[in-house]
């Protein structure tokens, strides 16, 4: 049963976006971290933009994190509604750093399913670019996603070594409740390494809130032509066996965090042109 929190809104510095992987599973207390107290679930609150998907708080030590399913609330809802929901709650509840985690397809050769990726850079090709809080625009994307988060990330992620961790590639997002063509990933070959859904307008809403993101991703299909014969019933089996391993080190990621932001991803929040055309950007 829903709890109802409307209005009662946690103090957190830290976020999780969830994804296929830890989907999977009783995030976070199937992972049985003695450090780990769950403090609600199902929790929904009240936004000018509507109640968010239900989300779940934790405390780690001495830091609270709110986590959201992506999965949870894509199906049937409207993605631009619930990604301001979540964005604006994590605003009020003073959310500087956000780590996602989420599957993707291969559009490098070079990348086998199973594979982990912890994003450099992103190509947005969604029909998500207008997203966003009240009155932001020309946001600057310069360094998207966090150096040093995606720094703690792959230090956790080649602790756990189990499959392949590559420290930097390009995500392509994508729209659709299909996946891409033979021609359509053969167009991104050479601009990106990875495709998924799941990154934009998240990287906007971050900047806007003068958050930290990044996120660690991890191959569950070869995109259309990069290997024949590649069977997409596997994809959702490697979401199950590697989500203990993706939930893991995005644990202990968060135990290495602190509230400083010494990367520069918070000034960078400030747009600095056509100020008199935009308005303020409070
Ligand atoms: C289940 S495959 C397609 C789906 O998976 C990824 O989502 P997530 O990041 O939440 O794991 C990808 O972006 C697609 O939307
Ligand atoms: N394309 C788009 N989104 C995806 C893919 C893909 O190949 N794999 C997982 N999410």
């Amino acid at each position: 049963m829903q709890e109802d929190t409307r209005n009662r809104i946690p103090r957190a510095s830290i976020a999780i976006i969830g994804g296929s992987g830890t989907l999977s599973m009783d995030f976070p207390a199937a992972l049985n971290r003695p450090e780990v107290e769950i403090l609600g679930r199902e929790m929904v609150f009240d936004t000018p933009y509507g109640p968010t998907p239900p989300l779940l708080l934790f405390r780690q030590g001495d830091k609270q994190v709110l986590t959201c399913r992506m999965h949870g609330w894509r199906s049937g809802i409207n993605r631009a509604d619930a990604s301001r929901q979540i964005f604006w709650l994590f605003r009020e509840a003073g959310v500087k750093k956000i780590l996602a985690e989420g599957g993707v397809g291969t559009v490098n050769h070079l990348l086998d399913p199973r594979d982990m990726v912890i994003a450099s850079d992103y190509i947005d090709q969604s029909m998500r670019k207008d997203v966003g809080l009240e009155g932001h625009y020309l946001l600057i994307m310069r360094q998207a996603l966090c150096p040093h988060l995606r720094q703690e990330l792959i230090t956790a992620a080649e602790a756990r070594p189990l499959h392949r961790v590559f420290r930097r590639g390009v995500y392509a997002v994508t729209d659709g409740r299909h996946f891409e063509s033979p021609a359509e990933v053969a167009m991104l070959k050479g601009h990106a390494d990875i495709i998924g859904q799941s990154l934009c307008p998240e990287v906007y809403l971050a900047r806007e809130i003068g958050a930290c993101y990044a996120g660690l991703y991890t191959i569950v299909n070869y995109g259309e032509g990069v290997v024949k014969d590649w069977d997409h019933s596997e994809l959702s089996q490697i979401f199950y066996d590697d989500a203990d391993k993706i939930g893991q080190v995005l644990l202990d990621v968060i135990s290495r965090l602190d509230d400083k932001q010494t990367c520069g991803c918070a000034d960078l929040r400030k747009p600095t042109l056509l100020k008199k055309v935009y308005g303020p950007s409070s």
